[in-house]
């Protein structure tokens, strides 16, 4: 979209140079230079202009601005992190391609991998200069506005609802924070491979980039200016930026410097008057020793000329920052404080929680390492979002204090890619490239290393936590002090985090047993509370060898499933897995601590034998034997006694290694769940019936007396289809099972099956008019349903 913006030259700011001492500038008289200088300006005005070109911002970041604009947040403070996160980034970036190549970083001033923040109070602008890698022409139309990362929509949607824009640098827009403040915001930016161009903005859905033959030359990096809002004028104090970059930007390993004033004492030439009246003054006579020191200093005054002292604001770069890093340190001198605003800049999470809990530690040996990890308070809005497609890890690579890259897939395995933090290597080699680090032999141990050290800070959590423990071990915790603060973490840990120790039961072998005790489930015994296996295992009764567990689709669900009756009778504890990735868990965990796990559900459960057994099994041979051949034709395989049941006259269970009810109903709830797989995974199915039940008496006295009763049959399907329901399976066919209801509804209410529905008399149809006006369902007014819903 070019632009022509001939005429409205007027618009266009006149920034102070990065490099001119802002304020120190004397306002004297136009002199013919100036009248030059300002002749050369408005042409370069104009070329700037001509060259142009105008984009419409992608709409979802139009409004993401529009919100941030009219947003009434009111920690405003937050641009300026963004800013400086952005600048460090950037520099970050050229320093990891000057590993390989020195000559990028150019000369001079260009070397200095440092952030400059300057103001120009008279102008309101605070300019925010890197020298970064910068950006070429493609790339600030691509990041500055027409390319909409995920996290746009994520978090413009967040924000109706729930306007924490504090979270903005989580969801990778924070540039545009810059509105909160400003309402016309430039972008200079000089990047290796092209000229220097000039970004900009006022927010009102477009933006303007031209080649920049206007401003001073950047040499590399980019400049961000803000035209400050006319309530933003704080921002235009020193005190407070220095407070804001002590608040937010402390542990950016770059130097921060402010372009600050400074009063100081200068000599400048002394009128004589003045220089005679100072001669005179009572002081220089008090005392002989001073007379003679004045009587030099006359001898000296002769010689030079008078002059006086008086207050002058120079400026000068002033450092703001101690970049010493923080993981360097040793841990017992760094303050929880600190780790808390080092978890806050390193997560971009500038919430008001502390991180759940963090490890800082050395790793010596073959492999040496240094390395911070953080259990965040809360799980990232798209943790499990495309998890096994997308490269998500948290964690920053540094090699000897260089940042490397925070997109090392090798450092973590996928499941604890909620972890946050970084590793910095002596090992690793430096000047080699991402892809070859990325193959570095190295980063196996690093891997496994780390793994250890984040399963074992998890673990203390638990261990730390008072609600965690059980009886004997509570009472020795009380004594504790921080016990209020460490109660219910592991809770919180849970809630958050759960479902990423699960999929690493699933994922990682070598570490199954570790994780597994981390697990936590509800149960038949565990009071509305969460509970380990560990303490399951404490609670197992006596020649009890299996864990039992069931699945479904709720806790409320469950308890009261036929599968379980007979075990809470008995006092055994059962296990409710109530989330589908429990399923697949279950797959993979099939012991703990030598006890094997025993789906309720399923066949297979021993639950001790009962010394009638043989006698009534005979009793039910042929029932048993009938039911199987007229249920040959709705895929079950057997019909036998069960072990399981107390109320209930049958269920339906499932083999042990088929899918159980409720990963039948998982899959099918799965758009591109394959049908061919569905049919071959779907466990056998066993009718399993209760030889103490009323019903199943009486049927197995009615097939003894005539087993071909037909309606026997039918009572029998219906017992069949209603377990099968019972028993958690979708039924194949409703209509089917429906009509044998009515049948048995009529027989209850004494009507006569044979007795047909009443005819309907015809009646011939007239058209209304009020018919006509009627609203007609359309595919398009569907549509229109579907978009209002979503
Ligand atoms: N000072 C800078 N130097 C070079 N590139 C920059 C600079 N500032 C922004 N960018 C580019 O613009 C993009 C958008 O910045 P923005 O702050 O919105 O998101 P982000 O930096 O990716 O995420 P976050 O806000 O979480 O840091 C960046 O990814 C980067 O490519």
């Amino acid at each position: 979209l070019q632009a022509s913006a001939e005429g409205s030259s007027e618009e266009l700011v006149d920034p102070p140079k990065v490099e001119d001492k802002i304020g120190a500038v004397p306002n004297g008289l136009s002199t013919d230079s100036d009248v030059a200088k300002r002749e050369a300006e408005s042409i370069s005005k104009r070329s700037l202009r001509n060259n142009a070109e105008q984009f419409q911002f992608q709409a979802e970041v139009s409004r993401l601005m529009d919100i941030i604009i009219h947003s009434l947040y009111s920690n405003k403070d937050i641009f300026l992190r963004e800013l400086i996160s952005n600048a460090s980034d950037a520099l970050d970036k050229i320093r990891f391609l000057a590993l390989t190549d020195k000559e990028i970083l150019g000369e001079g001033d260009d070397t200095n991998l440092e952030i400059q923040i300057k103001l120009d109070k008279e102008k309101r602008i605070l300019s925010i200069r890197d020298r970064g890698i910068g950006m070429t022409k493609e790339d600030l139309i691509k990041n500055l506005g027409t390319i909409a990362k995920s996290g746009t929509s994520a978090f413009v949607e967040k924000m109706q609802t729930s306007g924490d824009l504090n979270l903005i640098g989580q969801f990778g827009v924070g540039f545009y924070s810059v509105y909160l403040v400003a309402d016309n915001v430039e972008v200079i930016s000089k990047h290796n491979d092209d000229k220097q161009h000039v970004w900009e903005s006022k927010a009102d859905g477009s933006f303007v980039v031209s080649e920049d033959t206007y401003n001073e030359p950047l040499g590399r990096g980019t400049e961000i200016r803000l035209h400050l809002r006319e309530e933003a004028g704080e921002y235009l104090e020193e005190s407070k930026l220095k407070e804001l970059v002590k608040k937010y930007s402390e542990f950016i390993n770059f130097p921060i410097h402010l372009w600050a004033s400074k009063e100081v004492d200068v000599e400048v030439p002394a009128d004589e008057d003045e220089s005679s009246d100072e001669e005179e003054s009572p002081e220089s006579k008090s005392s002989e020793e001073e007379t003679e020191k004045s009587q030099d200093e006359d001898e000296d005054s002769e010689k030079k000329p008078k002059t006086k002292k008086i207050k002058e604001t120079t400026y000068e770069w002033e450092l703001l920052n101690d970049v010493k890093a923080i993981w360097l340190r040793n841990p017992k001198e760094v303050t929880d404080e600190e780790y808390t605003k080092f978890y806050h800049s390193i997560a971009k999470d500038f919430g008001d929680e502390k991180p759940l809990s963090w490890s800082h530690f050395t790793a010596e040996g073959d492999v040496e390492f240094k390395a911070v990890l953080f259990v965040p308070p809360k799980a990232p809005h798209d943790l499990y979002e495309s998890y096994y497609n997308a490269n998500k890890s948290n964690l920053k690579l540094y090699v000897r204090r260089v940042f490397i890259s925070d997109e090392f897939d090798e450092l973590l395995p996928k499941y604890l890619n909620f972890l946050k933090g970084l590793v910095d290597s002596d090992t690793l080699p430096l000047n080699v490239s991402r892809e070859m680090l990325q193959q570095h032999s190295s980063l196996k141990t690093i891997k496994k290393k780390l793994i250890r050290k984040a399963l074992d800070m998890i673990r203390k959590l638990a261990e730390e936590d008072p609600d965690e423990s059980n009886d004997k071990d509570k009472k020795e915790l009380e004594k504790s002090s921080d016990d209020d603060e460490k109660r219910g973490q592991y809770t919180r840990f849970w809630n958050e985090f759960g479902k990423s120790i699960k999929l690493g039961i699933i994922e990682d072998a070598a570490n199954r047993n570790r994780l597994a005790k981390l697990l936590r489930f509800e149960s038949t015994k565990s009071d509305g509370k969460l509970t380990s296996l560990d303490q399951y295992i404490s609670r197992m009764k006596s020649g009890q060898k299996d864990i039992f567990y069931i699945t479904g689709a709720s806790k409320e669900q469950l308890e009261k499933s036929p599968f379980i009756e007979r075990l809470k009778k008995k006092n055994y504890e059962v296990i409710f897995f109530t989330d589908p990735v429990d399923e697949y868990l279950m797959q993979y965990l099939m012991d703990y601590e030598d006890k094997k796990f025993q789906n309720v559900s399923k066949e297979g459960l021993k639950l001790g034998k009962d010394s009638k057994d043989k006698e009534v099994k005979e009793s039910y041979k042929e029932l048993t034997k009938w039911w199987k051949s007229a249920l040959a034709s709705d895929n079950v395989d057997d019909v036998k006694l069960s072990n399981r049941l107390a109320d209930t006259p049958c269920v339906v269970v499932t083999s042990k290694y088929g899918w159980s009810a409720n990963m039948e109903r998982i899959m099918q709830s799965q758009t591109l769940s394959d049908a061919n797989k569905q049919a071959y995974m779907r466990g056998k199915r066993v009718l399993e019936i209760n030889p103490r039940h009323p019903i199943i008496k009486e049927l197995r006295e009615r097939v003894v007396k005539n087993a071909e009763d037909e309606s026997v049959k039918q009572t029998a399907q219906l017992i069949y289809q209603t377990a099968l329901m019972e028993s958690g399976f979708n039924l194949p066919d409703p209509k089917d099972f429906a009509s044998r209801i009515y049948s048995s509804v009529k027989s209850s209410l004494n009507i006569n099956p044979d007795v047909a529905v009443e005819e309907e008399e015809d009646v011939e149809e007239v058209e209304t008019e009020t018919a006509t006006n009627e609203a007609t369902a359309t595919p398009e007014a569907d549509a229109d349903t579907l978009k209002d819903e979503l």
